[in-house]
């Protein structure tokens, strides 16, 4: 299974290719002693099938499930299939719930299908929801990836490379491995599972919102005791966190158009208003180079701090040169470490993503492109609300447009928009989940905010009544969205262990 490529650059020989065209690594069952403790018979049975994991985390990565595209929503539909039929051969009750339709790129699409599995309906046992997503950010060979994204490589230092490898593919199957270890163990499973698997997180997680607070007293949710999602980084690169905050996110996307086709710049430059220079024009108010957001009221609502606050940051274990390190550069705006995790977790920030109908391949076309759609979003802070955002960035960018006098059209939309997070983590969820992490790791884990958004927690926190926690497998320096993402061979397997370990801690702190 676990191929070494020839033929290729001296930097690609030293990596080997996981390509799932063949069954994967056998499992192996190791004679362990019978008076072992279940932890260390998990522990050893994991180390024993790393291979296979390896492999079948191959097998996922080559499914390239990307939400935002029209032409990929096939994928993302057969990512969902191969999690309904995992979850039926581990002997799981799978149901599955369609939330309807959406229009992307002109299209009709079916949304993809949320898979929902139950294992175990003990009432004696506490019942822990696990959420993750199948779907995963676009990725194309040209962005700049060294290796194909959708074929899983091993490189020399055991980091397992490929689109979706840590954000949430890896974390997702991990939950898979953990009820499939405890089969081949004969190990009773300490809670109950409730398995909540989407398809459309990087988009929006459109359809889910409604779906959990629709069904939050029926069947699948309605003896859920705590939630768990494994779907956020570590804040370095060696120590173990729990993530209680995230951050809301709030997409906009601004069309600009006028010309009835795309012009001649030589022809017609200078004699028409040109969409992409309006959309330049309106962009270049938004933000500072040193990342302030430059639309008034912004920051009216964003919480102040607290003195217990203000004294956590110095208790991380955190430097800048985590954040040079995870993005491969020292291009950082902040002076301290304090500085840039409140700017991380606690403002508000906007970045500016992209432009749709902008000339972007390789060479000089001297084009005027009749319609540009550009896109940015705004991470969203506790007490900010969608509602708001939209209404200020809307108003600030038709004010802006109409300064410019340009007799092209804008319209302005919020694609998509998700409150932020905080959570207690003065709950039993938290204290199994700090025990486990020792257990697994040896040491205590750092408590975190990340700046990223995962629309749907606080929904589970609201309509379920309940406790949420992140319990991240993966490390700050993963690539998630970027070129390169990848998970450590470490990370990943421990993180099998860590997610065994929390269920067990659960039912013995709970
Ligand atoms: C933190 C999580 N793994 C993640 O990547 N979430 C996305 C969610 C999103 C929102 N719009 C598009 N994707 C993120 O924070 O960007
Ligand atoms: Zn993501
Ligand atoms: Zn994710």
């Amino acid at each position: 299974m676990l191929s070494f490529l020839s033929s290729c650059s001296p930097k690609q020989q030293r990596k080997a290719a996981t390509k799932p065209t063949t069954a994967p690594s056998p499992l192996i069952t190791p004679k362990l002693d019978p008076n072992m403790s279940a932890f260390d018979k998990i522990f050893e049975y994991v180390d024993a099938n790393e291979k296979y994991y390896i492999d079948r985390l191959a097998e996922v990565v080559a499914i390239p499930s990307v939400s935002a595209e029209a032409a990929r929503r096939p994928d993302v539909v057969r990512m969902g299939e191969w999690l309904v039929k995992e979850l039926k051969a581990l002997g799981a009750t799978v149901n599955v719930h369609h939330p309807g339709k959406q229009t992307i790129e002109g299209q009709q699409l079916d949304l993809p299908p949320i898979v929902l599995g139950t294992y175990g309906t003990d009432p004696a046992k506490k019942t822990i929801c696990v959420y993750g997503h199948y779907d995963v950010q676009p990725a194309a060979r040209e962005d700049g990836w060294d290796t194909d994204p959708w074929t899983l490589v091993e490189d020399a230092k055991g980091r397992l490379i490929g689109r979706g490898s840590t954000d949430d593919k890896g974390p997702v199957i991990s939950w898979l491995w953990v009820i499939a270890a405890h089969q081949k163990l004969g190990l009773d499973m300490p809670v109950n599972l409730k398995m909540c698997f989407e398809g459309m997180e990087e988009s929006g997680s459109e359809g889910l919102d409604e779906f959990i607070i629709a069904e939050a007293k029926g069947d699948f949710f309605k003896d859920v005791d705590a939630v768990c999602i494994s779907d956020s980084y570590w804040l370095g690169t060696k120590k173990p966190c729990l993530t209680y905050g995230l951050r809301g996110v709030s997409y906009f996307m601004v069309e600009v158009s006028g010309p009835g086709k795309d012009l001649h710049s030589g022809v017609f430059g200078g004699i028409v208003h040109e969409p992409m220079s309006d959309l330049f024009a309106v962009f270049s108010k938004l933000v500072s180079a040193d990342g302030k957001i430059l639309i008034p009221g912004i920051y009216d609502d964003v919480a102040p701090v607290t003195d217990a606050e203000d004294k956590m940051y110095g208790t991380l274990d955190f430097s800048l040169n985590d954040i040079h390190e995870a993005v491969d550069s020292k291009v950082t705006i902040h002076k301290t470490e304090k500085e840039a995790l409140m700017a991380r977790w606690r403002y508000p920030s906007l970045s500016i993503h992209g432009i749709e109908g902008a000339f972007s391949s390789p060479g000089s076309k001297t084009v005027i492109p009749a319609k540009v759609i550009g896109k940015f979003s705004i991470r969203s802070v506790p007490n900010m609300e969608p509602a708001k955002i939209s209404e200020l960035v809307k108003t600030f960018v038709n004010a802006e447009f109409k300064k410019i006098g340009s007799k092209n059209t804008l319209s302005i939309d919020c694609g998509h928009a998700g409150k932020a997070w905080v959570a207690d983590t003065n709950h039993y969820n938290y204290v199994a989940a700090e025990k486990a992490v020792e257990r697994v790791f040896k040491v205590k884990p750092d408590f975190i905010r990340e700046g990223g958004s995962i629309p749907v927690t606080l929904t589970f926190q609201d309509a379920l009544q309940t406790n949420v926690l992140l319990l991240p497998m993966g490390r700050s320096d993963d690539g998630a969205h970027s070129t390169g993402e990848k998970i450590d061979k470490e990370n990943y397997i421990g993180g099998i262990k860590l997610l065994a370990a929390y269920l067990h801690e659960i039912a013995l702190v709970a």
